[in-house]
């Protein structure tokens, strides 16, 4: 069994650990754009990687992928330092990034196929095209495929190898809801084969509904990891009550026992409170918390060091 370590987000007993993260750091001159990450994602698991702009989550992520060289720290991919990943070990990642490539004048088809060709074990082109629901797009040329045809088109290629792990660096952005929803079940069908995915987003509403765990990077630091229910620790999940007073003033009680305060509200007004609301805070709300209390933080710091 793994034991995941409160706080750093490392496993215990790490014999099979699809990714092992220690120290890692990466200076672009005097910019700490990573500072000093623990992390292990265990084998079948689904990781989301959160983080504003510029936190540090792409860097991290080529590093893994062996696009990026780090300044410090030890790395682990399926078992390989990726600054030295072979093309065996290349075989076994998939990777789907934030820019896509150059569409070219091949079919959909045509450049799966061709894809489908650099790995030993690859999945069926047409299996794979419909995964990803372009079934009636195969014939055309993916330069004349919308956006977010193009995007499916990405990730249709991210896993046509049959990756162990794959990485989906904001991998729906341009889709439609529909699209997105399709886009979680072909995800979701991934995971139950056991794959392990290393997933990067801003949608929060995504993180929580594929990720087994989530860890937030802020200014380079791993600021916060775990279970998608247990991100922010056990304070920032308490509801809030709010309701009108009888004079009309809006009262809110951050409370976790909301049917005791409700129940008490409603007994002292003698019925159905005005407006009442019992909000229970989301991932989105629990991770902006996150990062306001880490700006402040920065900030007490940059003033201590003045
Ligand atoms: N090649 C580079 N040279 C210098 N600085 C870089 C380089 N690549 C990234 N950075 C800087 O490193 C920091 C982290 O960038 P990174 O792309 O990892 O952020 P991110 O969390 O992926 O952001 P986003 O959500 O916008 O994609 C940023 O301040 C960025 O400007």
């Amino acid at each position: 069994m793994e034991i995941t370590t409160p706080g750093t987000g490392t496993i215990e007993s790490d014999a099979d650990a699809a990714v092992r993260i220690r120290g890692l750091r990466k200076d672009y001159g005097r910019l700490a754009a990573v500072d000093g990450i623990d992390l292990d994602i265990a084998r079948g698991e689904t990781f989301a990687l959160l983080g504003p702009n510029g936190a540090g989550k792409s860097t991290t992520v080529e590093i893994l992928e062996g696009y990026r060289l780090r300044s410090g720290g030890d790395v682990s991919v399926l078992g390989v330092d990726p600054a030295r990943g072979d093309l065996a070990w290349k075989a076994r990642i998939g990777i789907v990034l934030q820019s896509a490539t150059e569409p070219g004048t091949a079919t959909v088809r045509e450049q799966l196929r061709q894809f489908a060709g650099y790995y030993p074990n690859p999945r069926d082109v047409d299996e794979v095209i419909a995964a990803v629901g372009l079934e009636e797009k195969a014939r055309t040329r993916v330069a004349k495929l919308s956006g977010g045809q193009r995007r499916r088109v990405d990730v249709a290629l991210g896993i046509i190898g049959r990756p162990e792990l794959l990485f989906l660096d904001e991998p729906t952005t341009g889709f439609d809801p529909e699209a997105r929803r399709e886009f979680w079940q072909l995800i979701r069908s991934l995971k139950a084969e056991g794959t392990t995915i290393l997933l990067t987003t801003h949608y929060l509403d995504e993180a929580a509904q594929l990720g087994d765990r989530a860890g937030v990077i802020i200014g380079g630091r791993l600021v916060d990891v775990g279970a998608i229910d247990e991100l922010g620790g056990a304070e920032a999940r308490v509801p809030i009550v709010r309701w009108r007073e009888a004079g009309g003033a809006l009262r809110e009680v951050r409370t976790d026992r909301p049917a005791e305060l409700v129940a008490s509200v409603v007994a002292r007004l003698g019925g159905e409170p005005e407006g009442l609301e019992v909000i229970r805070p989301s991932l989105e709300d629990i991770y902006l918390q996150l990062v306001h209390s880490a700006g402040a933080e920065a900030h007490d710091r940059e003033e201590a060091l003045a």
